[in-house]
């Protein structure tokens, strides 16, 4: 599991390992700015580096090994300046041409920083920032980046903008966090369209921003470098203080019959209404639901009838039909709002399932009925998952979106955190950077980004088969949580294995792959 750090949280373990004597600040930075330099040499000799790299690296250019290499460093005025100073002398040491800019008055410079910036005025010169943007510097030459980190509190100066886009059409690797984007909550904090990194060099773990919303296409690839943390880990935290990546559980099935595995119930729509019913019936078979069965109304039987092979059939009329079906006690988990409809039957058979107690992914439509409802809202218990996308999220919880597009602490998974403790039951809010939480504030990121970048994945009826896949793990006995986090992780994997040209029918159809993969 990985582990994903806001940057108060990064700065506290850092703070903790300095204050019980692990190691030094100067040591840590030595650190950083030598695994950025192992990263840059690894770059541009075509080798695979030392640090563990997430997606994929664009061929070096601009520079070749017989041209010689040069570098220019942008350095800022905290400990990312610093961490620059480190590699504008580590570079040279290697054989660079080095050219060191500094944002700000170097008197101003303090601690491990100062340091550094000592250590490299016996190399060379460090020139004002401002002076960056002639041909004379930045022509083929690596870029640097190494003005703000994880201590970046506002928008840009406009002159780190001139720069970064003077800067434009250089390689480019940002130390610990591309400057400009946001370490907590992966927007951007400029209002002109920065270049992107092709590589960046973090320390000890991801921040949440390197996977939310803007981070990936910011960052380019993503290499985690060791600072002399990996020993303590994310000490004085513990791991259910901290947001992690999702991971799949054990999805190895036991001997049995089939109802042993679970009998999932997918609610359809009328007429002509059916498709996204079906597709989430395919997911849940596929995933290993024992049985999965489909109710519909009785007008949409033999539409259904002619699509439909393993995935049962059952007419639900009224609500009452329902409530017979769920007699069977062997229906153990439910699916509704794929397709579902908006009338007001559709609110009450929304309620009769809540009533039942049963583990229910709630999707689409039936969101929609929830947030009209205050009484359907308030059935809600404990082995629901929702799963919004924006829009539905929105609609949910007016207040909470508004302070995520407004406030700038309060980054995705927090609003999603709050958003699931005031329902209590877990929330799945998809994107790229789909974000999941319980009650208790355990939560988890998957993204579909770096070597696991799936754009395909917005693809009409993809959130149908999300639904499904949660509904189907969850008719197998997995907790709501860990069936969210799965689906979730499993619905990325299937994009892509399954690669470009996927369409929402392939994801079903992907998933052996994906199953045999993780069991060999
Ligand atoms: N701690 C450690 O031991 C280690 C830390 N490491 C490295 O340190 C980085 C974190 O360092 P950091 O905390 O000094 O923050 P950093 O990103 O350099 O920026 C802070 C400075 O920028 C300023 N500033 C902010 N926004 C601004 C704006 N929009 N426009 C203008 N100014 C702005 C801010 O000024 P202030 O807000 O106080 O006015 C302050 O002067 C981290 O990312 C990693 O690279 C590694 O070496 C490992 C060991
Ligand atoms: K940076």
């Amino acid at each position: 599991m990985t582990e994903l750090l806001t940057s108060a949280q990064m700065r506290a373990i850092e703070a903790d390992a300095i204050a019980t004597g692990h190691v030094s600040g100067l040591e840590m930075m030595e650190a950083a700015g030598s695994g950025v330099v192992a990263a840059i040499l690894a770059w541009r000799d075509g080798r695979d580096g030392p640090l563990s790299l997430h997606g994929k690296l664009p061929r070096f250019f601009g520079q070749t090994v017989e041209t010689g290499a040069s570098a220019v460093v942008l350095c800022g005025p905290g400990n990312n300046g610093g961490d620059g100073f480190v590699i504008g002398r580590l570079l040279h040491r290697a054989g660079w041409a080095v050219e060191v800019f500094l944002l700000g008055d170097p008197e101003a410079l303090r601690g491990d920083a100062r340091t550094n910036y000592e250590h490299w005025l016996e190399i060379g010169d460090v020139r004002p920032l401002s002076d960056c943007t002639s041909d004379r510097w930045i022509k083929q030459t690596l870029v640097v980046d190494a003005l703000f980190g994880t201590g970046l509190t506002r928008h840009l100066p406009d002159v780190v903008e001139n720069v970064l886009m003077a800067t434009a059409n250089c390689p480019r690797v940002a130390v610990d966090v591309p400057s400009g984007l946001c370490a907590d909550r992966g927007v951007v904090l400029s209002e002109r369209s920065l270049p992107a990194a092709h590589l960046t060099v973090t320390f000890h773990r991801p921040k949440l921003g390197h996977l939310l919303a803007d981070g990936p296409t910011q960052c380019g690839a993503l290499a985690v470098a060791d600072i002399g943390l990996a020993a303590r880990g994310i000490a004085p935290f513990k791991h259910d203080q901290v947001v992690s990546e999702a991971v799949p559980s054990d999805l190895r099935k036991q001997q049995g019959h089939k109802y042993s595995h679970g009998h999932a119930l997918v609610l359809s729509g009328g007429v002509g209404r059916g498709g996204a019913a079906r597709l989430a019936a395919r997911a849940a078979l596929r995933v290993g639901a024992g049985a999965v069965t489909i109710g519909c109304p009785p007008a949409a039987m033999i539409e259904n009838a002619a699509q439909l092979n393993a995935i049962m059939l059952q007419a639900v009329g009224d609500v009452g039909a329902l409530d017979a079906i769920l007699d069977d006690s062997r229906i153990n988990a439910l699916c509704v709002g794929p397709g579902f409809g908006l009338s007001e039957d559709r609110a009450d058979k929304l309620h009769a399932l809540l009533k039942s107690g049963r583990a229910a992914v709630i999707d689409a439509d039936a969101l929609t009925l929830l947030s009209k409802d205050a009484d359907l809202r308030g059935a809600l218990h404990g082995k629901c998952v929702l799963t919004p996308h924006a829009g539905e999220f929105a609609r949910l919880f007016p207040d909470l979106a508004d302070a995520m597009d407004s406030t700038p602490d309060r980054n995705k998974t927090e609003i999603v955190r709050m958003a699931a403790a005031d329902v209590g039951c877990v929330v799945v809010f998809k994107g790229a950077d789909t974000v999941i939480a319980d009650p208790t504030g355990t939560c988890c990121v998957n993204a579909s980004a770096y070597h696991r970048a799936a754009p395909w994945l917005a693809t009409a009826g993809s959130g149908d088969v999300l639904a499904g896949l949660i509904a189907g793990l969850m008719a197998r006995g997995v907790t709501p949580w860990d069936a969210a986090q799965t689906g979730a992780w499993l619905h990325t994997e299937s994009a892509v294995s399954f690669g470009p040209g996927l369409i929402a029918e392939d994801l079903p159809e992907e998933l052996p792959n994906v199953l045999q993969n993780i069991a060999s």
